[in-house]
């Protein structure tokens, strides 16, 4: 039996979704996060937050240890490794250091596809056919001392955000970010998890989890690759395959025949295209997958931004046929490929760890050259995007011959360059690291979907929970209507559980509340601490290429989560250096291609999400318009609530 479902995330519409009890022994997911071991730590010179002596670099702010003396005391914080995001908040190059071995370029400069491409044989662009863990500071160990230190961050960023000393609305800015910790509930900092919580899954030995998503531009065989991986897997049936099989060829779309394992809507096979995000489960030696499909098509990009932000990890696909890599890099005059923008967007949606697949490898005859020419010209450009070069591995796979998938290549010509010593596509999952999950924070669920089933009743929601751990009979608030209800069923890859934690994909059953109060883009919280509801709040954002130049009073569809809303940028604040992170010009005129920027943006009606430096997934945005991607950032400061 499969237990794959879709996903179409749309604030507007709730998307319904009826299915079969079908419950069996509960079960309680991942690893004992345990109590934080006193070790020792070392102080962040920027942000003076305590890191734990293994770490490298300041898990708050991202500053490289012993790094010189800072200079741009503007930014707050950081990934792991260079992203939009780290642009967006600067010192890219001002204060951390290249990691060991790895250069860091000025990433997504205007030119930089150009130019990569242009490392191409003059008869590789002749060939275009028409047709993207480190652990994050919320680590368990770390949950205690990071609740704890919270408000002393913040007293020092009091400082230290302030862009320009003279400003007074941007000492405002700090001040209300002090005072943003949520709306009409209990501050932050007071939030201790019960004892239950920071004990789940401690007698078991099971898996972790990682949710995993499956990008890359229209048609490189993202769905192929994954309905194979299944049904090598057992987890699609002979039968299942056989009789998608037989209806792929009377529809005459036999190749599609693998597809269908996950691309099932009736749209979706007629046209041979995916369009919602679809989810299956599949195990790896150390792994649970939670596999989110997500569709590669422009048009889908929204649906592709939700899938996105509940993954750990990526798995990028790209078409090794000739002219089919250089289609999605927007390779030949194409306005934007979808390679490029996909691992833009997963980097900047936070995930770190990247499987590039270099599919379709049957159709350039299993050639060693084209494989490292793929790679020679995706390295720069992942390393512009953000990615650490250590945190990629590229796979070279044909998922329609089911070569190097799960098992060592079979065909002649791949074996004789390809030795295995890399391993299979699986093997690659296998090395992902599943991120440490904020289990010491108060709940929060980014509801991706309304869920009806007879197991978990009328009001139901499914969603990955970002912070936190409920159990039967929790009570949870819902979020934007601010029903209270309590959690009747939990229940994950069609099982029955008992409680559910950060990181876990679940459905939770809630007797209470009024069905229709549960809405994709919603979010599911502790009663003690909602989720604000923010009608208006600061962004720093990085632009992307832009067509026309942001105005104030720019339209745009803010995305977040899963929540998808009309917007207006309503005040361009600062324009910064991404270099140095620092202010250059108050209210500048317009936005162009590239540029980092502090800007307000209000949405049409108000969006459950909060400071990123608070809760990391609520936090980061989106924004687009006329089905381009405009801007990623992340929210600095929410200015007003509903
Ligand atoms: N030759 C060859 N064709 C492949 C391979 N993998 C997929 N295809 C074909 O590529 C086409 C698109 O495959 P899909 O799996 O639907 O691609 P996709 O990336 O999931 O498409 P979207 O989700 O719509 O973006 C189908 O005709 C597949 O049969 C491969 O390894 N070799």
């Amino acid at each position: 039996m499969t237990t794959r479902r879709k996903i179409t995330p749309t604030a507007a519409q709730p998307q319904l979704r009826v299915r079969d009890s079908s419950t069996s022994a509960g079960f309680i997911s991942g690893s004992l996060p345990g109590t934080a071991p006193q070790q020792p730590i070392w102080a962040c010179p920027i942000c003076t937050y305590d890191n734990l002596e293994e770490h490298q670099s300041c898990e708050m702010c991202g500053v490289v240890r012993d790094s010189p003396a800072p200079i741009h005391a503007s930014v707050p914080f950081k990934f792991d490794g260079p992203s939009p995001d780290d642009a967006i908040l600067g010192a890219v190059q001002g204060s951390k250091k290249p990691v060991q071995g790895e250069k860091l370029l000025f990433f997504l400069s205007p030119s930089y596809v150009t130019d990569s491409l242009s490392l191409l044989p003059a008869n590789s662009h002749a060939r275009a056919k028409s047709k993207a863990a480190a652990p994050t500071s919320d680590s368990p160990g770390n949950q205690s001392k990071l609740s704890d230190k919270e408000h002393g961050v913040s007293e020092k960023l009091k400082k230290s955000l302030v862009l320009d000393g003279d400003s007074e609305d941007v000492k405002e800015s700090s001040k209300q970010r002090l005072q943003s910790t949520s709306n009409k509930g209990l501050p932050l900092e007071s939030y201790k998890p019960e004892p239950w919580m920071m004990h789940l899954g401690s007698k078991t030995a099971e898996k972790s989890l990682l949710n995993l998503v499956v990008v890359g531009h229209v048609d490189a065989g993202k769905s192929t690759l994954m309905g194979r991986i299944l049904y090598s897997l057992g987890r699609v049936s002979h039968k299942e395959m056989h009789k998608n099989t037989k209806e792929a060829n009377e529809m005459g779309k036999g190749s599609f025949a693998y597809a269908w394992a996950l691309d099932e809507g009736v749209e979706e096979r007629a046209r041979g295209v995916t369009i919602t995000v679809a989810v299956a489960h599949f195990e790896t030696a150390k792994l649970r997958v939670v596999l989110l499909d997500a569709p590669g098509h422009k048009d889908f990009v929204p649906n592709m931004i939700s899938g996105a932000s509940q993954a750990d990890a990526a798995v990028l696909v790209v078409d090794a046929a000739e002219g089919g890599f250089e289609a999605g890099m927007g390779a030949e005059g194409r306005e934007s490929g979808q390679t490029r923008e996909h691992a833009q967007l997963v980097r900047s949606l936070g995930v770190s760890q990247l499987v590039v697949a270099v599919n379709k490898m049957d159709e350039v005859q299993y050639s060693q050259e084209r494989f490292e020419e793929i790679k020679r010209i995706l390295t720069p450009f992942l390393r512009h995007c953000g990615f650490r070069d250590s945190s990629v591995s590229y796979v070279p796979v044909s998922a329609i011959a089911g070569e190097n998938l799960v098992s060592t290549p079979s065909d002649e010509l791949f074996r004789a360059w390809y030795t295995g010593k890399d391993g299979t596509l699986l093997d690659a999952l296998n090395r992902l690291e599943p991120p440490e999950r904020d289990i010491a924070k108060p709940f929060r669920l980014a509801v991706a979907e309304v869920v009806r089933s007879r197991s978990l009743g009328s009001a139901a929601a499914g969603g990955k929970v970002e912070s936190g751990a409920i159990k039967i009979g929790s009570k949870v608030m819902v979020m934007p209507s601010r029903e209270v209800g309590v959690v009747k069923s939990l229940e994950q890859d069609g099982k029955a559980l008992q409680a559910a934690r950060a990181g876990d994909g679940v459905d939770i059953g809630l007797q209470g509340v009024d069905a229709g109060v549960i809405v994709p883009g919603g979010v599911l919280c502790h009663p003690d601490y909602p989720v604000p509801i923010a009608t208006r709040f600061e962004l720093r954002i990085l632009t992307l290429k832009l067509a026309f130049p942001m105005l104030p009073g720019a339209q745009v569809v803010v995305h977040a989560h899963h929540a998808k809303e009309p917007g207006t940028v309503t005040n361009l604040t600062a324009l910064i250096d991404a270099k140095t992170g620092q202010a250059v010009k108050r209210s500048p005129r317009c936005l162009t291609s590239n540029q980092s920027a502090l800007v307000e943006v209000a949405p049409e009606r108000g969006l459950c999400v909060q400071e990123y430096i608070k809760f990391r997934g609520l936090g980061r945005v989106v924004l687009r318009s006329e089905g381009r991607t405009l801007a990623v950032g992340i929210i600095t400061r929410i200015i007003s609530y509903q």
